[in-house]
């Protein structure tokens, strides 16, 4: 558990700049954001609407943890009226579910405004389980520490893709077959 603790959030940060890395304009977006909190002297992390949803959206793409698993404690009778037998172990993907394309249209698509509180109204809370459906203790504090860093991040650097292009490695965490490649530019920091 403990390299759960430090892996799952270099994995959720990872591919967040990724993600960002390829979309200049939501990057800028963020971007925008952070400097806004910062010149009105605030520290509110809930003052980031747009920062959260494109968060949130590369977390659902690549969630860090794509698979877990439940050992049944009782027969549990599926819809089509099918069986799984009690003290049977089943792997749940966390990513399947992330990408089914009746829940999340065009899934492969990243697009922070899937996050819109507009736009997740009528979805099931069960459609995204990046926490396995608030089973992980540490959910506030991993998000809240992934923002932080996320936040100073963008107000220091610009994200851009390397010319190679990650391939997806879902283990127990989500990692990328031979590294995450970004190339970071300094940006000037506004000193007010
Ligand atoms: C992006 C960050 C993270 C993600 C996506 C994540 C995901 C998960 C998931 C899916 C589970 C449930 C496993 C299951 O149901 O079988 C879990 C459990 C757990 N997580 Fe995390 N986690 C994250 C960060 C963290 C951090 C930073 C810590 C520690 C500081 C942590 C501590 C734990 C613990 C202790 C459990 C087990 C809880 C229990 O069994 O009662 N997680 N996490």
């Amino acid at each position: 558990m403990h390299g759960h603790c430090q892996d799952t959030t270099a994995s959720g940060l990872s591919w967040v700049l990724y993600n960002l890395a390829r979309h200049p304009e939501y990057q800028e977006h963020c971007w925008q954001e952070v400097q806004k909190l910062l010149k009105d002297h605030e520290d509110d992390l809930a003052q980031l609407p747009f920062l959260t949803m494109s968060f949130k959206e590369s977390l659902r793409l690549h969630p860090p943890a794509p698979v877990i698993s439940r050992r049944c404690t009782q027969d549990i009778v599926l819809p089509d009226g099918r069986v799984i037998p009690k003290g049977v172990v089943c792997l749940i993907s966390i990513f399947e579910t992330h990408h089914n394309p009746t829940v999340w249209p065009n899934p492969e698509v990243y697009d922070p405004f899937r996050f819109d509180p507009e736009n997740s109204k009528e979805r099931s809370p069960l459609a995204f389980i990046t926490f396995s459906a608030e089973n992980c203790i540490a959910q506030a504090f991993a998000m809240a520490e992934m923002k932080v860093v996320l936040a100073l991040t963008l107000l220091c650097f610009r994200v851009c893709p390397d010319h190679t292009e990650p391939c997806r490695k879902p283990e127990v965490i989500m990692y990328a077959e031979g590294g995450l490649w970004l190339w970071v530019e300094p940006l000037s920091v506004d000193p007010q």
